[in-house]
């Protein structure tokens, strides 16, 4: 029997109502540098020659996408759910319909993370490809970090040999889904899912300039550091 060579996959979460950020709307769909916070999320994917396909999760009430992104050639389902983790379960069996198998690599990667360069994503890969469990990009704590309580620092707690959680998150497609259905919906990452079932994700170094356009702010960042490129 010939095995089939494994694939990577990418796969975008995109069905967020980006409560915090204040927008008026879902944050991916804001305009910045000229157009919408997911059309340079997938711009950057679609660079990544080794991706087999992409594949975006819509809220089943979106109807923005098409306009932010027109002439998207990849993959849609408007599949998402309540929760980020709930999202991605929930495209997993999607990239499966769509020729995906439990063997094959799904690399996670938020929508709001618009500013994602290619060669990250390279990096990722490249760590992950022979790992026997998978990765994440994320970055050593540079802070110190307080524990709060009331408004009032309750504690410092010891920084050392802490990450930062990044996007993209790479993980076999068939673990994963087992990883995710054993978590439940309020894991707020695929690596903590991993965790869970007793694997050692790898850490793999991102980039500062990989930030998740979260608070009203980022987005003025987001846009100085999109149009000094
Ligand atoms: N039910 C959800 C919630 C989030 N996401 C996606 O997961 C990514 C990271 O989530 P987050 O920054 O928390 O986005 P929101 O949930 O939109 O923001 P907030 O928590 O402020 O409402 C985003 O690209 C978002 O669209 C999703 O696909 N489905
Ligand atoms: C996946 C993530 O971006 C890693 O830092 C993060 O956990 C998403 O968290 P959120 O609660 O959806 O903002």
């Amino acid at each position: 029997m010939t095995v089939p060579p494994t694939r990577c996959f990418a796969l975008v979460p995109c069905a967020g109502v980006g409560l915090r950020a204040g927008a008026g709307g879902p944050k991916q769909y804001a305009p910045l540098a000229g157009r919408a916070v997911v059309a340079h999320t997938l711009a950057a994917l679609a660079a990544v020659p080794r991706l087999a396909g992409t594949l975006v999760v819509l809220s089943p009430e979106d109807t923005q996408f098409e306009t932010a992104v027109p002439g998207w050639a990849g993959w849609l389902s408007r599949c998402g759910g309540a929760t980020r983790a709930e999202s991605v379960a929930n495209g997993l069996p999607v990239l499966r319909e769509l020729g995906a198998h439990d063997e094959d690599w799904v690399l996670v990667h938020d929508a709001a993370r618009c500013l994602l360069r290619p060669e990250w994503v390279e990096r990722l890969i490249d760590a992950c490809l022979a790992d026997p469990v998978g990765g994440l990009l994320a970055l050593p704590l540079a802070d110190t970090l307080k524990a709060e309580e009331a408004g009032r620092v309750a504690d410092t707690v010891p920084r050392a040999g802490k990450w930062a959680a990044q996007t993209p998150q790479m993980f076999r497609i068939g673990l994963l889904a087992r990883a995710l259905a054993e978590a439940g919906e309020h894991v707020t990452d695929e690596s903590s899912a991993v965790e869970a079932l007793g694997l050692a994700p790898r850490l793999v170094p991102g980039d500062l300039e990989n930030l998740k356009v979260t608070w009203p702010a980022d987005f003025a960042l987001a846009a100085r550091l999109l149009e000094t490129r």
